[in-house]
């Protein structure tokens, strides 16, 4: 079920506070304990800087104009989920569900360019079929069966976990493209530019929420939010990342107003929350009432969380290799609900985190730079420390199907 929006003008601050409520009466638990455990981890400390800047959000492509790029990075993050899928996708592929997201998004840019009509148009996202999405991603969609009469034989059809994707990412890029061609915007860039130049007419501490709110209100596909228990939970993960990611491209010399996104709510998904669930800061044995006391067995194991946020165990080249060979195992599957508690306590824990850190007298003097760290920066120190340790990588992260979310 879908909760009304937030108020206008309160988008932001709605993400904040629904997770803080949904989170305190799932009796999810975010001790102070367990935020200095990580803050002053080994783990931590040795990788927050090199880490938490490798963004990965220039890209080795050639842009007619400032526009196609802003419109790149738009319809980028209107497919960043997938996550769900993430097995099955390396199965396939070889690669994660961002992997997948970037490496179609790249074909469908490229053979743009060569004249097959723009495909991250608006009218080229609007008849985007099953068929072209499959072929840009490079994966089957055919599961095959045995036949019902002839032994020996196998029949393709439509179906498995791939094909589920590939109907979500056409309807996501159909659905885009008809309400922005129906709006009169040729592309989803100009939309987000026309956005960024209203939240630029606002206060500078409210631009923000104003070009959220523009996105949120205009594309279902960025409408992440859900009914829990009777109460609204707002994440909008998607239109978020969207925004931070232009921070992150344009903003050392902005070409159009950008609003600040040191404030913005982390971007929710199934990895922030497993992270934190398995580095201690997220302590779920309380939690009865959704079953998320048993989603993660022996995750809240002392000895287990220290060995994690102690420095990495020393691994050859070959290990390090092997590993990124090797499937990912899925975590545990979800509901839809137990879904959006989890992500709603990551939003809360990293809330926590960043006002712990920026806490007077917890920080000695060579500490000084954990007082700024802001919340989109812990978001991609958790997102990528998730993939730079070995034994990270094999920590699995929950899993939801059939979401275009996260
Ligand atoms: N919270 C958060 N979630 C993020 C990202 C990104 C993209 N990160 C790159 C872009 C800019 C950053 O600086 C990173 O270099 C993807 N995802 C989510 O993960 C999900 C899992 O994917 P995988 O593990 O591959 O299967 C994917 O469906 C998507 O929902 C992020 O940054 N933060």
């Amino acid at each position: 079920m879908e909760p009304d929006f937030p108020s206008s003008g309160t988008f932001v601050s709605s993400i904040k506070e629904s997770c803080r409520i949904v989170t305190e009466a799932a009796h999810i638990k975010v001790e102070d304990a367990a935020i200095k455990r990580l803050l002053e981890s080994p783990s931590f400390r040795s990788s927050f800087h090199r880490v938490s800047g490798s963004h990965g959000l220039a890209f080795p492509l050639k842009f007619f104009s400032l526009l196609s790029e802003l419109n790149f990075l738009s319809v980028l993050s209107l497919l960043n989920f997938a996550s769900g899928y993430r097995v099955p996708l390396h199965e396939q592929t070889g690669r994660g569900a961002w992997d997948n997201i970037r490496a179609f998004t790249f074909s469908l840019y490229l053979s743009s360019a060569t004249g097959q009509g723009d495909l991250l148009s608006a009218k080229g996202m609007k008849t985007m079929s099953e068929q072209q999405v499959a072929q840009h991603m490079g994966v089957t969609i055919h599961v095959e069966r045995p036949h019902e009469k002839i032994t020996g034989v196998t029949v393709g059809e439509l179906g498995g976990p791939i094909y589920e994707l590939v109907k979500l990412i056409s309807s996501t890029l159909t659905e885009t493209g008809q309400i922005l061609d129906a709006a009169g915007y040729s592309e989803l860039g100009g939309f987000v530019l026309e956005s960024l130049k209203e939240g630029a007419k606002a206060d500078p501490s409210a631009s923000l929420g104003i070009v959220l709110e523009r996105l949120v209100r205009a594309i279902p596909a960025f409408r992440d939010m859900a009914v829990v228990n009777g109460k609204p939970v707002y994440c909008f993960k998607k239109a978020l990342f969207l925004i931070h990611a232009v921070k992150i491209r344009f903003g050392s010399s902005p070409p159009f107003p950008i609003p600040s996104t040191a404030q913005a709510p982390v971007f929710t998904d199934n990895v922030l929350p497993s992270l934190l669930v398995h580095l201690g800061v997220l302590d779920l044995t309380g939690a009865t009432s959704h079953g998320l006391h048993n989603l993660f067995p022996g995750a809240e194991s002392e000895d287990k969380i220290n060995t994690l946020l102690h420095l990495p165990p020393e691994a050859s080249q070959v290990v390090t290799q092997d590993t990124k060979k090797t499937p990912p195992k899925d975590g545990p599957v979800l509901t839809t609900e137990q879904a959006y508690v989890l992500r709603a306590a990551a939003v809360r824990a990293c809330e926590k985190i960043v006002e712990y850190a920026r806490g007077d007298g917890q920080n000695s003097e060579e500490q000084t730079w954990l007082k700024d760290i802001t919340l989109p920066e812990l978001d991609i120190w958790l997102w990528a420390v998730a993939k730079d340790r070995p034994d990270y990588r094999k920590l699995e992260r929950f899993v939801l199907r059939g979401t275009v979310f996260f």
